[in-house]
């Protein structure tokens, strides 16, 4: 008998220990769903992983939970702040990282990081000691007064990171943290996801297709599919569920996918057959 919860039902974490907490999120464009009542929860200090094969729904639940795009339907609360009815404060506490880099070219990295310290009202000499702190993580100091437009995309991607990180958000949103850098860029990352849940009690959700990097950072994981959860649980969880118990995510992630994909196809085959033999 399977140990996980039923899928409709979100049950990642207990209330108190939830800083997302998304129920029934819907989007549709046109006829199209493209996430169908999602649920899940988000527990503090740990890094939670949204998986999917391409055009599953990843990029858009996670821009409806950052407040980039409206939902048609459902309820998201972050931090215990409703994301519809307080997005000042529910954004306040959210940092969010693009797939693709967007900054202002025409600024140099410091200027941009100060603007960003502006939009969030920091105080002048905390924006100053964060910039300071963040670029050399970063390994940016050098390019400080550097224009934007003369950075790599792998530096832009990591001048994102010091942006998002620079108020302290308690729960930082990643869309496809590893797009753009290089093999240290990738550890730099991921030694920082878990170096910010540990000291710094940040909460961490991120959208991912490196499944390798699912495995070593991800504290548990939900695989979309079709804009439906078709799995959810830590990777031991996701194992036994799967059948897959010495198995790789990868091997699970594909045996999960390909399963739901089947299940589909046999579904669609069906009403196909169905109306064929219909004889009205
Ligand atoms: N603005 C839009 N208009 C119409 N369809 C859209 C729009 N944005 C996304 N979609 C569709 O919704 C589905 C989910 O897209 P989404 O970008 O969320 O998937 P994803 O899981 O992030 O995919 P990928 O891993 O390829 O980035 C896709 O089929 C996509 O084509």
């Amino acid at each position: 008998m399977s140990s996980q919860p039923p899928l409709s039902t979100a049950s990642d974490a207990s209330p108190a220990n939830t800083i997302v907490r998304v129920r029934g999120l819907h989007k549709a464009y046109g006829d199209f769903t493209a996430v169908d009542h999602i649920e899940l929860d988000v527990p503090r200090g740990e890094v939670f992983g949204v998986l999917g094969p391409n055009g599953a729904g990843k990029t858009t639940t996670l821009r409806m939970i950052t407040g980039l795009i409206a939902p048609d339907g459902g309820q998201i609360t972050i931090d215990g702040h409703d994301l519809a009815r307080d997005p000042v404060k529910a954004r306040q506490v959210t940092g969010f990282i693009p797939d693709r880099p967007y900054v202002y070219d025409k600024l140099t990295a410091f200027e941009y990081l100060r603007f960003i310290g502006g939009l969030y009202s920091m105080k002048a000499d905390r924006v100053a000691r964060r910039i300071d702190e963040l670029l050399t993580l970063f390994g940016l100091r050098e390019w400080s007064d550097g224009l934007i437009e003369s950075f790599s995309h792998g530096m832009k991607q990591r001048l994102v990171f010091c942006g998002a990180l620079l108020p302290e958000p308690s729960v930082l949103v990643v869309d496809e943290p590893m797009v753009g850098l290089d093999p240290k860029g990738h550890r730099l990352i991921k030694s920082l996801f878990r170096e910010l849940v540990a000291d710094q009690k940040m909460s961490i959700l991120l959208s991912t297709h490196t499944l390798e990097v699912a495995e070593e950072v991800c504290d548990r994981v939900v695989i979309i599919n079709h804009g439906r959860i078709v799995a959810r649980g830590s990777l031991g969880e996701l194992r036994l569920e799967s059948g897959q118990t010495d198995g790789s995510l990868e091997q699970v992630f594909l045996r999960i996918t390909e399963e739901t994909q089947a299940e589909r196809d046999q579904a669609v085959a069906q009403r196909f057959g169905h109306e064929q033999g219909d004889p009205s």
